[in-house]
Formats: C-alpha cells, structure tokens, sequence
C-alpha cells in the first residue's frame, strides 16, 4: 500500500475485516506486506501494524515478495515513478488517482502492457460506483454516444444545498466543508479539476480514445450565484455541475470528442436532477442499450475503499491464474471539438433599461450570430427590470459573440448571468 490517509485506511480496515471473505474469493489469502507513508507517527483511522508502516516507498514497490501495489497517495509525483517502478519490478498495480490518469494515463497503460501486468482504477471516477468496468468491457460492443455525469460529490452537495436553502455559495461551501466533504482547500473541486480528470477518464474509455485533463474544457462552480440558483427553479430546472463527453460528427463525416465540465441547469425531470447532496451519478447513452444510469457514493473513504478492493480481487485472481486483464482499448485518436464549436442551449439574465424596443433591440443581438430564442420573459419594471433568455442550440462561440454584442448595448445595464442548459427541448 502507498499512501493510508482517507481511502488508504479504509483499505486496510476492509483488508483485516474481510480476510476469510478475500481468501475464499481470490483463492489465496492476500497479506498486507507494507504501508508507505510520509509521517510514521501521524494519527490513523486505523491500526497498522508498526512493522509495516515506512517513509521508503520506493524500496516497499521494489521488493520480490511484492505482487500488487496499491497507489492512494494521489498526485502526479513520486505516485507516477512508484506505479511506473512497481510495474517494472512485475508488481501489477491498483490505483484510485484520477489526476495522474487524466494528465499521463497512456504512460502508465503502456508501461502495464509492457510489463504484462495489470493496471486497474474503478475507484478514480465516482468513488464506489462501478462505472470503468461497464464501459470498458460491458458495453464494449456497443457505440457509446454520451456521457453526462455528476462526478464530484462536494460541488453536487454545495449546489443541492443552494436549490433547497437558497444558500449563498460562501456559506454552503463552509456546510461542506464542516460536513467533512470538502477540503480545507477546495480549490480541485469548486474550480472543477477534479471533475474535468474523472471527465477525460470517462471520455477515454466511452469512446476508446485519448482524451487528457488538458482537453476537457473546464468551469467550476465558482460564479453561480443564488440567483442563477433561483431562476433555474423557476424555469423548473435545477443547477449541476455536469461532466460531458459526446461524439459529434465532423463536416468529413468522422466521430469527434466533445469534453467539458460547467455548471448547467437541467431539468427536474433529468434523471441526474434528482442525485442529491455529496452524490454521484453517471448517464450513459449508447445506441443498442439506450440509456443507462449508475448511481451512488462518489466519494469518501470507505465507499471509494469498496472500488480499490473489487478492483484488487480481480488483479489476484488474474495474478493466481497467471494472467491478465484485458487493459485498454486500442485508440481511435478521435479529433477532440474546440468548445467554441459545443452545441448546446443557454439561459441568459440581462438587466435592460425598461423602454420601448429593448425586446426587439436583444432579440435582434442574438440574431446577428444565428442564435434563435426559444423563449423570451421580462422580470421587474423600472430600474429593476431583467429579461431572461432562453435560446434554442447554438455554438458556444456564437453565443459568446452574442453576450459581447449584448454587453455593448446602450439599453443593457449588465448580464448577469450566462449559463449553459442540458436536456431535450420542451
Ligand atoms: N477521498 C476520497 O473521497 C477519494 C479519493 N480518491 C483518490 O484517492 C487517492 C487518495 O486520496 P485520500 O485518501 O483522500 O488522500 P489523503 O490525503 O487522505 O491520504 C494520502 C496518503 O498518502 C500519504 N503520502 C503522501 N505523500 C506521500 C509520499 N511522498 N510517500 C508516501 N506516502 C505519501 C499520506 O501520508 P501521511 O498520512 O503520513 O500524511 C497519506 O497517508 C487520491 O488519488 C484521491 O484523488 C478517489 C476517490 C475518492
Ligand atoms: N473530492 C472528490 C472526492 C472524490 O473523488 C469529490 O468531492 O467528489
């Protein structure tokens, strides 16, 4: 074991617990041979054995009598040299690191096939949900088409609390974080990084392609304010923090891959509406099977604990066997879209002059760049008036052009806000 903190202890308390239980289903008893950590004496959730805890990970990965490493330090260095170097030495490796995945997966998949050992890592996306195995080898024979997933618990807990309190962001961001869901320093969560690597995992996988964190477009959760909050209730429609990966067809008739992650209002209708506080559900769209969602804790130790341990069976079982898993697809290297070419809906909130013409005046603005409203509602009157927008799919790069175009108008104060919407067209 590299690493025993959140998800590291909860490994080791089920590897004790449910010995017999292992035993019986690898065939073999599956013994702790050390625990790699930065601090021998700090505090554990769990008990390890003095013996086995040590500061020297590189020598536990290097040792012979070792034949699975399991890497829950997480981060991008020494975690890439120890997997890199246990799978030299013939150690296959279980990971949970969704962020080395995502920035340098393909090192580490050739690296396994090289060394014709195993590299598994259900627990990097969606915490105990088994959502990799699916995609890789359940529907492998089917066209997977989309993915749409809520992939972080501790945004999905900030938004839920902000839709049913009408929470600000400052203070549901402290709930979470005195809830324990969100760390002292949110940053990965509420900027959206961890979601954009869970998204270029997902994409990879869906659509048998290279997909790295660099080509996910990213936002976070940063700028949604309680009223963007309060006018997606009012539309019927609540406030998420998506992962998408769709294949869109390029004027030569090819697949491309579309990846972002942004806050998006969806119906609440969507199946993906209804995951609440810290967790995680995955919507899977494929052309034989329809639509399949998985559903369940995203996070957390133990859940994401339950995911290392399946994945650390099936690794025994194959290393019993002298075998090994099946790895990753060969890559299609599918083009990935420029967001400026993403299509999809928007809602916009202007704060306008209340005169005569302003709806023809913002109409107008949108039509200039081929973006069509699909409705069009006028709040307040006076200084306060605001007119809310919602178009029928554009390009992200027209509806940007519109915002400029907008925000350059005499009779438009302010937009206040720009958000993205999902779900099928009433
Ligand atoms: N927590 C969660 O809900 C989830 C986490 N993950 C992933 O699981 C992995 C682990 O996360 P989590 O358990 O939360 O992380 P923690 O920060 O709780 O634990 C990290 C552990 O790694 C040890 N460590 C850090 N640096 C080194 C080093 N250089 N050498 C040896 N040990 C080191 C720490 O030692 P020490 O204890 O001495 O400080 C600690 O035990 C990450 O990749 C994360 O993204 C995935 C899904 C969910
Ligand atoms: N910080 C992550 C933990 C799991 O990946 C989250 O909140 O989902």
């Amino acid at each position: 074991m590299l690493g025993c903190g959140s998800v590291g202890s909860q490994v080791v308390r089920l590897l004790g617990e449910q010995a017999d239980d292992l035993a019986a289903r690898v065939g073999a008893r599956v013994e702790l041979a050390g625990v790699a950590v930065r601090r021998l004496d700090a505090p554990r959730e769990v008990d390890v054995p003095a013996d086995l805890l040590t500061t020297d990970a590189a020598a536990l990965v290097a040792r012979d009598d070792v034949d699975l490493v399991i890497e829950v330090i997480g981060g991008i260095e020494p975690a890439r040299s120890l997997i890199l170097s246990a799978l030299e030495n013939g150690a296959s490796v279980v990971t949970a690191n969704k962020a080395l995945l995502a920035e340098d997966g393909p090192t580490l998949f050739e690296a396994a096939e090289k060394a014709g050992r195993d590299l598994y890592y259900e627990a990097a996306v969606a915490g105990a949900i088994p959502i990799l195995r699916p995609l890789r080898e359940s529907l492998a024979g089917d066209r997977v088409t989309r993915v749409l997933g809520i992939v972080n618990g501790t945004t999905n807990f900030i938004l839920d609390k902000m839709d049913t309190s009408g929470a600000g962001f400052a203070d549901a961001l402290e709930e979470a974080q005195a809830l324990g869901y969100a760390e002292a320093d949110p940053t990965a969560d509420v900027e959206g990084f961890d979601a954009a690597a869970k998204a270029a995992i997902l994409a990879s996988l869906a659509f048998h392609s290279r997909v790295t964190a660099a080509d996910v477009h990213r936002e976070g959760i940063t700028d949604v304010s309680a009223g963007d909050v309060r006018s997606a209730r009012e539309m019927g429609s609540v406030v998420k923090l998506l992962a998408i990966a769709e294949l869109r067809p390029t004027p030569e008739g090819d697949d491309a891959v579309s990846v972002r992650v942004h806050p998006a209002m969806i119906p609440r209708s969507h199946p993906l509406a209804s995951v609440r506080e810290a967790y995680n559900a995955v919507f899977v769209e494929s052309e034989a099977a329809g639509q399949l969602m998985f559903y369940g804790p995203g996070a957390g130790g133990s859940p994401t604990a339950s995911a290392v341990l399946g994945d650390l069976v099936t690794v025994a079982r194959n290393h019993r066997q002298g075998t090994r898993g099946v790895g990753e697809s060969a890559y299609a290297d599918r083009a990935v879209l420029p967001m400026g070419e993403t299509r999809t809906r928007y809602h916009v909130a202007i704060d306008v002059d209340d005169r005569a013409g302003v709806l023809a005046a913002v109409a107008q603005a949108f039509a200039e760049q081929g973006v069509s409203i699909q409705t069009v509602r006028q709040e307040g009157r006076g200084n306060d008036a605001q007119l809310v927008v919602v178009s029928h799919e554009a390009t992200d790069a027209a509806l940007a052009a519109t915002v400029d175009k907008l925000r350059d108008m005499e009779i438009v104060r302010e937009v206040t806000s720009v958000m993205r919407v999902e779900g099928t067209e009433e």
